[in-house]
């Protein structure tokens, strides 16, 4: 959380990965486990985290067959949503001295926009530069495991897919190369989680990262 990082602000964490890696499932546990801590939590996630941004959700992950979403758009619709977010609750919270856990953020698009829909990184770089002024999470769980097996959990979840979700296979690869890539440029940041296991082993994984993570920033 920079450039102006100073004690009494909070500290932002996201969870990223492919679809069905579970980041739903641990994003409620990373908030607990930081509860449990004491923490004040805002939890939040992306696209929307705010009545606005929540609304240019709905136009983004909109399975409408009436009309295909240039890829562009959907771009700058990420980012607007990111805008609006930022202003009205990450900000805000991290602000008063809480911690944001939030499901997705940039990385996302630097996977999906940039590795999956193929859209030049210089582009998201400028609209990042842009909209976060410098600011970037504290720390990203990243879940990561293999395509084909999130997959098969994502389809036994069993609820409606949305635009994301029913692009093909080889479209995923492509994003968790692209979050793979993310991890390699800044691994500092990141917190690279085997998401395969039962769910047991993964959320020991997280608590001990939380923990050490915790400890280095003075937390507890
Ligand atoms: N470690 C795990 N082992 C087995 N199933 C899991 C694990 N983590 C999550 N699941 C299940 O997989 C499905 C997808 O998880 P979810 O949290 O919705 O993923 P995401 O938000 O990443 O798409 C859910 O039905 C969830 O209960
Ligand atoms: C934040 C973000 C999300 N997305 C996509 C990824 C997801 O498919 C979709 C919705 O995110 P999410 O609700 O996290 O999906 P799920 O829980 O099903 O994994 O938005 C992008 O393409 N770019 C972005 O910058």
């Amino acid at each position: 959380m920079n450039p102006s990082d100073d004690s009494a602000r909070g500290r932002f964490i996201t969870l990223e990965g492919g679809e069905g890696v579970g980041k739903s499932t641990n994003v409620d546990f990373v908030v607990e486990h930081l509860r449990g801590r004491g923490l004040e939590v805002v939890r939040t996630r992306e696209p929307g985290g705010s009545p606005r941004a929540e609304r240019i959700r709905t136009l983004l992950l909109d399975p409408a067959a009436d009309e295909p979403l240039d890829q562009t758009a959907e771009l700058l619709l990420m980012f607007a949503a990111r805008a609006q977010h930022l202003a009205m609750t990450i900000l805000p919270a991290l602000d008063r001295g809480a911690f944001v856990v939030c499901d997705r953020f940039t990385d996302a698009t630097y996977a999906y926009q940039g590795a999956g829909r193929g859209i030049d990184r210089g582009a998201i770089e400028m609209l990042e530069r842009l909209v976060q002024r410098g600011l970037e999470p504290d720390l990203t769980l990243l879940l990561d495991m293999p395509v084909e097996a999130a997959l098969a959990r994502m389809i036994a979840r069993g609820a409606t897919l949305d635009r994301f979700e029913t692009q093909a296979p080889a479209f995923f690869c492509a994003v968790r190369e692209g979050y793979r890539h993310r991890y390699e440029a800044a691994p500092q940041r990141f917190e690279l989680i085997d998401a395969a296991p039962a769910l047991a082993q993964v959320q020991a994984a997280i608590a001990a990262a939380l923990d050490r993570r915790l400890a280095q920033w003075g937390t507890i």
